[in-house]
């Protein structure tokens, strides 16, 4: 069970918050997994979930680095399978996920950040996957999501030179959404949640699903899907209720 390296705290109604403390570098071996499992478990009603850090100049400096040298081959699958099953649960769940990165995010790290739905980034943060200076590919996902943010030139720039991206920068390029000041991450990633939770989640995760499909499939099935997903909405009752208390001059009660 991991020992306690992911706390998880409601932060509003509707907010939860997935802290890692697993120092020096949140290195994501099993105690993070597990423990991000365990959160995400306790965090079943959040309609949006902040993943933010307490250990100082890190968001997450990657795989357990001194886990992966002990192990053999087979561990090691198992190892990814277990890091990539927790990001990609992040990222199919049923509410908005924000990584609040304040830190260093690499490797694993920034993958687990971009299994998220929004990334807010402070000043003070730098992002990378320098997997191929350990003779490794960015193996949690990282290949398949960064050139769907960033493009493919400005992902093999990242890939090849294994770089870290000062937050200006990754900003410019779309790595994250929002950029605030040093240190100010988790506070303004918060600020992000207040703003979304008052939305319709089923509707908010719509949008990601659609979003999504659009770099997937040819433009006249995206189109068909967006209408797919607009009707099941409006079938659904949210619309209906959307709509109702627009008219009714009152907040909206969502699902
Ligand atoms: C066999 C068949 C396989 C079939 C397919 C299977 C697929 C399996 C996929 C596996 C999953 C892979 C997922 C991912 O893509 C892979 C990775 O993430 S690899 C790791 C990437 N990250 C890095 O390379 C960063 C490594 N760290 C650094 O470069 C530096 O630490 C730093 C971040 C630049 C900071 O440097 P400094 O300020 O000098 O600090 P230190 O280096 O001294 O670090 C402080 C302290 O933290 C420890 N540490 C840092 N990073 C890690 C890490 N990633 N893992 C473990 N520990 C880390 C460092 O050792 C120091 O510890 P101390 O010495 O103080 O005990």
């Amino acid at each position: 069970m991991s020992d306690n390296v992911v706390a998880r705290r409601s932060a509003a109604a509707g907010i939860d918050v997935c802290t890692l403390k697993r120092p020096p570098a949140n290195a994501l071996g099993l105690p993070i997994i597990e423990g991000l499992q365990a959160a995400l478990d306790e965090a079943a009603d959040a309609k949006v979930v902040v993943i933010s850090s307490e250990v100082p100049g890190f968001f997450a400096a990657g795989a357990d680095i001194k886990h992966m040298s002990t192990v053999d081959a087979k561990s090691f699958t198992e190892y990814g399978d277990k890091l990539r099953g927790v990001l990609d649960r992040l990222a199919a769940a049923d509410k908005i996920t924000i990584a609040a990165v304040d830190g260093l995010a690499l490797g694993g790290g920034l993958e687990l950040a971009m299994a998220c739905a929004l990334r807010v980034g402070s000043a003070s943060a730098k992002f990378g996957l320098p997997e191929v200076k350990l003779g490794l590919i960015p193996g949690a996902g990282g290949t398949q999501r960064l050139p769907r943010l960033v493009g493919r030139g400005r992902a093999l720039d990242i890939m090849l030179t294994g770089r870290q991206v000062p937050a200006e920068e990754a900003h410019a390029m779309g790595l994250i959404d929002r950029l605030v000041p040093a240190g100010t991450a988790e506070k303004a990633a918060l600020e992000l949640a207040a703003e979304l939770v008052t939305a319709s989640l089923p509707a908010q995760r719509a949008v990601i699903r659609t979003v999504d499909a659009a770099f997937d499939l040819p433009l006249d099935q995206g189109f068909r899907y967006e209408v797919e997903q607009e009707q099941e909405l409006f079938e659904s009752g949210e619309a209906r209720e959307g709509l109702t208390a627009f008219l009714e001059k009152r907040p909206p009660k969502f699902a």
